[in-house]
C-alpha cells in the first residue's frame, strides 16, 4: 500500500544529530565569522573590506548551500544576501529567516578577550556579534547545509535574506531585498528573525524560563531639538544661554516619562499568561488585572527593562554645543531617540514631548521616525507563530510557556510589512539580564551548547516548514 503522507513524512525525517566533526566545524565556522569585524560605524558607514570577506567566507564554510542546483543565491545593496530554497512543492507558500551580518563597533577596552578574537573559553565563543547577530547568519546556512549534506528536499520554499546594515537602519539591505521581493510579486507566509529569546531570570521571583516569541517591535523618533541665541562675549554673559535652555529643555524630557500605556499592549497578556505560575500572593494579583494594573505597572516601572516594554522610552543620545571657552555659543544641539510603545503613534508622543520641553525657544526636528509595527497573529491558525512552537517543544522539551511579547529594539524586519503579516522576532537562546546587556556592551558571548541549540533548532524548524501540513490536517481530524 502507498504510505499516507504521515508515513512518508516520518520515514523522511532526518534526526537532528551532529557527528562529532560536525559539531567542531561548526563551532569553528562561527568563531571565524565572529573575526570578521563587520561593523557599521553610522548611516552609510561601514568597513567595506570586512563585508566582502564575510561574503566569501561563507561561500567557502558552506558549499553545499552554494553548490546546490535548487538553491539560488544573490547579492542585493553589494554586500547583503538573498537566498532563495526552491521546494519540491510549488503549491506551498514560501516563508523566509532572517538575520544580519553587521555589527556594532566595539574597542578592546572593557573586555575580558578581543571582541573580534572569537576565543573559545571555559564552553563560550566570545566576540561581538555571538548574539546579535552572527550567531544566526551562521546558524541558518548551517542547519541548511547540514541538511543538505544529507541529502535533504525541502518541500515549502523558503527564503534567507541576511542584511548587512541592519545597525544603521538597513536602508541598503534589508529595504532594497524588500523592494526586489515586492517586484517580483513574492508572497511571504511568515517571517522569523532576531528580536525574542528565552527568558531566563528576567522577572523577579519568577525562575522558569520562557519563550517569549515578539510578535510587534517599538516604534522610533530621531528628534533633534535647537536652541538658538545670539552669539556673545563670554566675560558679559546673558542670564540663559543655548546651552542652559537646551539642557533645561533635555532633563524636562529626562525627568518625565511619556506616560506608561502599557495597559493596552502584549505585555497585558503576556503577564495573564504568566499568572498562574507565580506562588501566593502574586499570582492572585496578576489574575486580577483589572484592580491590581496599577500597582503592577509602577513596580514594573522599576525595572529598566521592564520599562522599556510598558511605555515609550527618552533616551538623550546627542549633546552638541560650543566652539570656544570665551565664547557663548548661538547654536546648541541635542538628539532624543524615542522608542515608541506600540500603543501609541509618532503624532501622539510628538505632541506629548512638546508639551514636555514647553519653551518655544526649543525647536524640533523629526528626523527620522517610523510608528511601531503591526502586531503578528499568534493563534492557533499562525502558521509561524505554531511552528516556533512546536519546533521549541522537541528541542526545548523544558520550555513550557511560549508568549507573544513586543522587541524592544529595532530589527530588519520591519522592511517586509508589506510581504507578509506574520512576523515573528525570536532566536532559541536562553538570555539572562546580564547577557541582555552584553548586546551591544561588553563581552557578547554564546556558549558552545546554545550555538548547537540553534543550529539544531533551525534544522528541526526547516523540516516542521515541511510537514505543516500533516500537522494542520491532523488537528481538523480532532
Ligand atoms: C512580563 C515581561 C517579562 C519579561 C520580558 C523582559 C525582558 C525582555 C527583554 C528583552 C527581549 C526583548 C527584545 C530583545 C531586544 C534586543 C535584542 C534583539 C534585537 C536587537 C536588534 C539589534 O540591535 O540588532
Ligand atoms: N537594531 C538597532 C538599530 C536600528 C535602530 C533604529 C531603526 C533600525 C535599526 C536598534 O534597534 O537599535
Ligand atoms: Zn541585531
Ligand atoms: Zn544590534
Amino acid at each position: 500500500k502507498y504510505p499516507s503522507g504521515k508515513e512518508r513524512q516520518r520515514a523522511s525525517r532526518i534526526p537532528s544529530q551532529f557527528s562529532q566533526e560536525e559539531r567542531v566545524a561548526m563551532k569553528e565556522a562561527l568563531k571565524g565569522a565572529i573575526q570578521i569585524p563587520t561593523v557599521s560605524f553610522g548611516p552609510g558607514e561601514f568597513n567595506t573590506t570586512a563585508l566582502a570577506e564575510f561574503g566569501k567566507y561563507v561561500r567557502k564554510a558552506f558549499p553545499a548551500v552554494f553548490k546546490t542546483s535548487f538553491i539560488q543565491h544573490e547579492v542585493v545593496g553589494e554586500y547583503s544576501h538573498l537566498f532563495t530554497i526552491q521546494g519540491s512543492d510549488p503549491s506551498l507558500q514560501p516563508y523566509m529567516l532572517l538575520a544580519h551580518i553587521d555589527v556594532v563597533p566595539a574597542s578592546d577596552q572593557g573586555w575580558e578577550v578581543p571582541p573580534f578574537s572569537g576565543l573559545e573559553r571555559d564552553g563560550f565563543i566570545h566576540g561581538r556579534g555571538t548574539l546579535d547577530n552572527k550567531n544566526s547568519v551562521m546558524a541558518i546556512l548551517q542547519a541548511l547545509e547540514l541538511l543538505l549534506v544529507r541529502k535533504y528536499i525541502p518541500r515549502r520554499s523558503f527564503l534567507i535574506a541576511l542584511g548587512h546594515d541592519e545597525e544603521v537602519s538597513g536602508a541598503n539591505g534589508a529595504q532594497k531585498i524588500s523592494a526586489l521581493l515586492q517586484a517580483r510579486g513574492t508572497q511571504i507566509a511568515f517571517i522569523v528573525d532576531e528580536g525574542g529569546f528565552i527568558l531566563d531570570n528576567f522577572i523577579p521571583n519568577f525562575k522558569k524560563p520562557f519563550a517569549m516569541v515578539s510578535v510587534s517591535e517599538k516604534g522610533s523618533i530621531n528628534l533633534m531639538l535647537q536652541v538658538n541665541m545670539t552669539p556673545g562675549h563670554s566675560s558679559a554673559p546673558p542670564k540663559e544661554t543655548s546651552i542652559g535652555i537646551l539642557a533645561a529643555a533635555v532633563s524636562r524630557l529626562e525627568q518625565t516619562p511619556v506616560p506608561n500605556t502599557s495597559g493596552n499592549g502584549p505585555l497585558k497578556k503576556l503577564l495573564q499568561q504568566l499568572a498562574n505560575e507565580f506562588s501566593f500572593p502574586t499570582n492572585i494579583v496578576l489574575n486580577n488585572l483589572w484592580l491590581f494594573w496599577p500597582l503592577v505597572s509602577r513596580l514594573m516601572e522599576r525595572n529598566y527593562i521592564m520599562n522599556a516594554l510598558a511605555r515609550t522610552t527618552t533616551a538623550i543620545t546627542m549633546f552638541n554645543a560650543g566652539v570656544k571657552e570665551n565664547v557663548i555659543p548661538s547654536v546648541a544641539q541635542a538628539t532624543v531617540n524615542f522608542r515608541i510603545h506600540p500603543a501609541q503613534t509618532v503624532q501622539e508622543v510628538l505632541e506629548l514631548v512638546k508639551n514636555i520641553v514647553a519653551d518655544d525657544r526649543v525647536q524640533f526636528h523629526v528626523l527620522s521616525a517610523f510608528e511601531p509595527l503591526p502586531v503578528s497573529p499568534s493563534d492557533d491558525q499562525a502558521m509561524g507563530y505554531q511552528l516556533l512552537r512546536q519546533t521549541l517543544q522537541s528541542v526545548f522539551p523544558e520550555i513550557n510557556i511560549v508568549a507573544p511579547g513586543t522587541c524592544i529594539a529595532n530589527t530588519d524586519s520591519r522592511h517586509y510589512v508589506n510581504l507578509t503579516t506574520g512576523i515573528y522576532r525570536f532566536n532559541p537562546i536562553y538570555l539572562q539580564p546580564q547577557d541582555f546587556r552584553s548586546i551591544h556592551g561588553f563581552n557578547e558571548k554564546i556558549s558552545v551548547q546554545a550555538y548547537e541549540n540553534q543550529v539544531k533548532f533551525i534544522f528541526e524548524f526547516i523540516q516542521n516548514a515541511d510537514t505543516e501540513l500533516e500537522r494542520a490536517s491532523h488537528q481538523h481530524e480532532l
